[in-house]
């Protein structure tokens, strides 16, 4: 049956399901691929299936926050997901972290509103531990630049007091924030499938996010490389453990 938001049904959706949240990165992503084929483009949803050296993989968009990623989520589950691995953009909070390196989240501050629709704000989002290790694996093989620890999720791109909610995590020692990556942990929690996150830094901390993000504009190459890191670590990944699977 085809799920009414990803228009895509059980024969279309693999195990192992990337997840960016940009539907032109599902393009880019797919360039990667052998073959592929695009399966429903509706809405901030676009659904591409194909084969990474031998590797089933589908990968589809979430689009911008928590609301929309968890329906992809929900959907993907019932078409038989089970591996999902979101590879995504942030914005540093902490110096030191460089354009296009990549933030490997163990667990995300939950300040998102989906999450908290499906259970109490004292449930962790956490990312599965063996699904990060193996990002973690691939990635020292691949030697990749990365930092590995919390990161915050919210809803609010350009809310009031961003400065203070900067400077609040930037001393809690949260990496990054993005906006899916903790509704995404803790909605695959719950309905017992494996979730883990890359995040691409485009966003330099300098204590000010919006003077950030026009560092990111200014040093958009960098951006675009960490972005191909981050994809490549991904689709690796998931041929490894899919390669461990059929010996
Ligand atoms: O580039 P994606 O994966 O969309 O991720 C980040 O970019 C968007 C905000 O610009 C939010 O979705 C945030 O999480
Ligand atoms: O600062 C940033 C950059 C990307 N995505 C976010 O949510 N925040």
């Amino acid at each position: 049956m085809k799920q009414p938001h990803i228009l895509c049904s059980n024969e279309d959706i693999t195990e192992y399901v990337l997840l960016p949240g940009d539907p032109q990165r599902t393009l880019r992503t797919a360039a990667y691929l052998d073959e592929w084929q695009e399966i429903a483009y509706n809405r901030e949803f676009r659904s591409i299936k194909g084969l990474y050296k031998g590797a089933p993989v589908t990968i589809v968009s979430t689009g911008i926050g928590g609301a929309s990623a968890v329906i992809a989520l929900e959907e993907l589950i019932t078409c038989g997901g089970k591996y999902f691995i979101r590879i995504g953009s942030g914005g540093a909070v902490q110096p030191g972290i460089h354009i296009g390196d990549l933030i490997i989240p163990t667990a995300a501050v939950r300040e998102d509103g989906a999450s908290r629709m499906y259970v109490g704000e004292n449930y962790p989002a956490v990312a599965d531990f063996a699904l990060t290790h193996a990002i973690l694996e691939t990635c020292n093989v691949l030697k990749f630049p990365h930092f590995t620890g919390i990161v915050r999720s919210h809803d609010g791109f350009y809310m009031d007091e961003e400065d203070e909610k900067m400077s609040y995590w930037n001393k809690k020692g949260v990496l990054a924030s993005d906006m899916e990556t903790a509704a995404l942990f803790t909605v695959s929690q719950l309905r017992g499938v494996k979730t883990a996150s890359i995040l691409n830094n485009v966003v330099l901390y300098q204590g000010n996010i919006r003077e950030g993000i026009q560092a990111y504009v200014e040093e958009g190459k960098g951006a675009e490389a960490g972005e191909k890191r981050e994809i490549l670590l991904a689709l690796e990944t998931i041929r490894r453990l899919y390669r461990d699977q059929q010996e």
